[in-house]
Order: structure tokens, then sequence, then C-alpha cells
């Protein structure tokens, strides 16, 4: 047991209260340097001495609980926990407001010292990627294809397909690489998954006290209790071969001239000449950007196609009438991305099983785990928020610099004045005469983040949603799981607490519509 690694030390209650004494005799002399018109903090829950509002941080499923606090102080809220501020957003107005209009101010992350500078993970809080919209990407109808087959081999192991499909486009569109075919591939779909793992313990601000002094990352790993630093050598390891294999093979293919076109052989070609100023910098973000792609984009539109399964079988009418578009709309055939302007019923189920159960419900999210045997050991653990970079002043309240600023995108997408019933799963709402309304709210004015900061992913995930929504309905029949006396299961659609938000597991029976169905799979 270290001192030093706070994720497995006594001592570190009396070094968590000096920090935060000393984080709150800092923060007092700040605010009266940084409100010098003594506005009021924004409305929200009164806090203890101290502790602030430590005993009030919800623990599970936090977006409801801001939802309610939103309800009864307006539709922002303001609360301290251990000196640490938080704004939460509630309303589109005031998204727009700070995370727009003042985006210079509204747009930084912390620090993250343990993370971003020790292990190296700070590709993922470095992103450049952007992917165009409708890029319609000829891989993802291929990747969809295999993905049917798959399905019809064994429909039990919908969610490891699900998984694989989204992997395979991710892979494709990023480094051109087949996962399927392609050792390379599944060995770094292995690397993300352990980069992925340590950057969810390194990204646990409070886990490690160096993150709260970052001097400390001029310790040794040598000293005794430094063990930390060695855990941070290790995940600089895995971090740097998740980077840097899958870029140089890339650089390599371009040599031999057997480059698949692919963000990364794009971003390659525009990279300034070897030697210009900004060559090495630039190459980093682009060798970063890329990397980031698959760390941010497979687990949460993987959650979202999960959402859209539970979605069905609870509302077979709405199947229903999405199969009916498509066998009128495509006459026998699977749908292309062409096919879109004649499918809205289909692209107002996309857009429903964004709104309805949200992946990331508070854009970014915090969350913090308290140990019921011991109340002082918390750790406070911060997504990838926004954070105000300088005090502001906004709408006569004080907003003090370095607030964690949060979208509530859950609330914003259960507002009942915008969408009527907003628990129901209804993709009618979005519809008027058989077409799209744009008069109604489009779920993408939040549940991809907000301003600069917003998922650069949007447009690609958009794209393999829809794909994979309506080649599935297209040959499937998707029908609750059934009990073992054969009866259809009874499904709760609840979802996971925790940074990112998932269905809870639930059964499913995923059949062939017809034998055309399947012979036109098998074709595919
Ligand atoms: C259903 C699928 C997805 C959802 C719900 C989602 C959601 C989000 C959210 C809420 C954020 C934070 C935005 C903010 O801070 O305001 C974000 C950031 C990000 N997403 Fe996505 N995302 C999805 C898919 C993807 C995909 C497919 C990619 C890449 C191909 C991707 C790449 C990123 C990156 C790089 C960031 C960090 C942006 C930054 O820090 O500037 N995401 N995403």
């Amino acid at each position: 047991m270290s001192l030093l690694d706070t994720s497995t030390s006594t001592p570190y209650y009396a070094v968590a209260i000096a920090v935060v004494i000393y984080r709150l005799i800092l923060s007092s002399s700040q605010a009266r340097r940084d409100n010098p018109n003594r506005l009021p903090l924004p409305p929200g829950p009164k806090g203890y001495p101290i502790i602030d509002n430590l005993l009030d941080f919800p623990t599970v499923r936090p977006w409801l609980v801001y939802d309610e606090w939103l309800k009864t102080y307006g539709d922002m809220i303001y609360f301290k926990v251990l000196g640490q501020s938080f704004l939460i957003l509630g309303s589109l107005d005031r998204t727009y407001d700070l995370f727009e209009k003042r985006s210079s101010n509204y747009s930084d992350r912390p620090r993250m010292p343990m993370l971003n500078e020790l292990c190296g993970l700070h590709l993922f809080y470095t992103s450049t990627v952007s992917h165009r919209r409708n890029l319609e990407w000829p891989m993802q109808i291929e990747t969809t294809r295999a993905f049917l087959r798959k399905l019809l081999a064994s429909p039990e192991d919908f969610l490891l397909h699900v998984r694989h499909a989204i992997a395979a486009t991710l892979l494709r569109a990023t480094y051109g690489m087949a996962i399927d075919d392609d050792e390379k591939a599944k060995e770094h779909v292995e690397t993300a998954e352990i980069a992925l793992a340590s950057l969810a313990e390194a990204g646990n601000p409070g886990s490690f006290l160096v993150d709260l002094f970052p001097a400390m990352k001029a310790i040794p790993s040598w000293v005794p209790g430094a063990g930390w630093k060695k855990k941070a050598a290790y995940w600089r390891t895995v971090s740097d071969t998740f980077v840097q294999k899958p870029w140089s093979m890339v650089i390599e293919k371009l040599k031999t001239g057997t480059a698949e076109p692919c963000v990364a052989t794009a971003m390659i070609e525009k990279l300034p000449e070897d030697g210009s100023p900004n060559a090495a910098e630039e190459t980093e973000i682009a060798r970063n950007a890329c990397a980031v792609a698959f760390g941010a984009g497979s687990d949460t539109t993987v959650s979202t196609v999960q959402s859209f399964f539970m979605a069905m079988t609870l509302n077979p009418e709405v199947q229903k009438r999405a199969q009916e578009e498509l066998d009128r709309a495509l006459g026998g055939r699977l749908p292309e991305f062409s096919d879109r302007p004649n499918l809205p019923y289909v692209t107002a189920v996309v857009k429903e099983s964004m709104r309805w159960q949200l992946v990331t419900p508070l854009g970014e999210n915090i969350d913090i785990i308290l140990d019921v045997r011991n109340p002082l050991i918390f750790r406070l653990s911060v997504g990838v928020p926004h954070k105000a970079s300088e005090a502001d002043e906004y709408d006569g309240y004080y907003i003090p610099k370095d607030t964690i600023v949060i979208g509530n995108s859950w609330s914003i997408l259960h507002d009942p004045t915008i969408y009527k019933d907003p628990f129901n799963y209804s993709p009618e709402r979005f519809l008027k005469d058989g077409k799209i309304d744009p008069a109604v709210r489009d779920p993408t004015v939040a549940f991809f983040g907000f301003g600069r900061r917003i998922c650069p992913g949007r447009f690609l995930s958009q794209d393999s949603m829809f794909i994979l929504i309506s080649s599935l309905l297209s040959v499937f029949d998707i029908k609750p799981g059934l009990d073992n006396e054969g009866k259809e299961v009874k499904i709760n659609p609840q979802m996971t607490n925790g940074l990112m938000s998932y269905p809870e597991p639930f059964k499913c029976r995923i059949t062939p519509r017809s034998t055309k169905a399947e012979q036109l799979i098998h074709q595919s």
C-alpha cells in the first residue's frame, strides 16, 4: 500500500482533508479577486462547510437527480463538492449561451496529469478527427452485410456481432484495416481494450495524488511508494502501441502503394513536409485523432444500437411499420445509403433510438463512488467534461474559474414541452405528413455533446446506425426472448449506471423474416 497511490492508501484521508482545506482557502481568495461585482453564484442545493454538497451528490443515474433539481432551481444549477464547482445546464438555451456563444471560455478539459501527461493517454482529449456529413463509406455496407450473415448463423450472439460490426467499421474507416482477415486488426482491438481500461482508471481524478499535486510528476519511480509511476509507465507503453502501430502500418502501406483510402491516408497526405516547423506537432495530432476514433466511437455506438434492439422488443407495432416501409421502398433487396430519403419512418426510428435512452446522458459524465463502509473513501470521477478556463459573469451570476460545466442532454431530450410523453418510444413524433418534420427538435442538438467539443464522429455513427437498423429490419424480426416455459420474457427498459450508460442485459430473439430474407442475406 502506498501513500501516494490514493486508490489504496489509508493515510490518504489526512492528505485529502489537507487538500480540501487548501482548495477552500484558494477558492475563497480567488472568488474575492474574480468577482469584483459580488454577483451571486447560480442557484442550487445548499451544502455544508468543507464537504460542500458531497452528501447530495447523486451516485445512481445522476442525470435523473439533476433533472429533479432543475425542476426546483430553474434551468441551471450550481453546486460544489470538496471545493470543486459544478454547473449543470438543463436547457438548450443555456448550452447554446455557454458552449456556443462563449465557446472560447467553455471548451477546456481538466488537466488530469496522471492520464494526460504520465500515461500519454491525452489522445482522448486532443481530437481533430472530423468525419464529413453523409460520407457514406462503401465499407459500412460491407461490414453490415457481414454482420447480417453472422447474425443468421448465431442470432443468440447478437451483442457480440453488433460490437464486431462497429469495430470493423471504425477500423476500416480510420486505418483501412479489414478486421476479419487481418491479424493486425485483431491485435489492435485487444490493445484498444487494455488502453480503454487504463483510461478508466487513470482518468479517475482523486485516484492519484499527482492529479492534485502535479509537481509529484518529478518523483522517480524507484522512490518507495511510487508504484503509481510504474503503473503509468506500463499504461504509456500500451497507449503508445495503440496509437503508433496502426499508424506506422498505414505509412508502410502508402510506401508500397497498398494502402486503402481512409481517414489516416487522408490526414497523412495533408501533413506538412518533414522538417517544417509544425511537422512533428501536426503528425502527433493526426495520429492521436485516428486512435481516438476507436476509443470514443465503439461503445457509444454499440450502446445506441442495443437501445434500438430493446425498443423493438417492446414496440412490435413500430417494427411492423418500419418493415412495411422498407418492403415498399426496397422491393425485396437490402438497403443502400441512397435509399435514406425514401425511408422517413426508419430515419425517425434512428432518431428516437438516440433520444429515448441516452448512452451519454450528461453529454459528459461525472460520477462519485462512495464506499458505504467508510464514507471517507470516495472517488470523484469525471468523464470528459467542459471546464471554464476563466471566471465569468453570466445572466447576473458569477461562475468561478475551473468550474466543471455539464450539459444535461438527458433533460434536453426528455423535456415534455418539446417531446410529448418523453418516456414513450415513438418515432411518429419526428414525422408530419409522412415526412421528417424539421420543426421537431432533432436529438443531435444534445446527443453528441456541445460547442467546440461536439462529437466529431457524429456523422459516421449516424450513418452506421442508419445502415445497421435498416438492414436488420428488412430481413429480421426482433422479439423478446423466451423463458423456460417458452413464454416471452417481460423486458424492463432500464439503463445501467456509470460513466457510459447501456441497456441492462435483456433477452431477445432474432429470426429471419422469411426464407426469401434468408436467401438475400446469403447472397449479400
Ligand atoms: C452513438 C455514438 C456516439 C455518441 C453518443 C457520442 C457522444 C459523444 C459525446 C457526448 C462527446 C462529448 C462532447 C462534449 O464534450 O461536449 C463525444 C466526444 C467525442 N467523440 Fe463521440 N460519440 C459517438 C460516436 C463517436 C464516433 C463514431 C467517434 C469517432 C469516429 C467519436 C469520437 C469522439 C471524439 C474524438 C470525442 C472527443 C472530442 C473532443 O474532446 O474535442 N464519437 N462523443
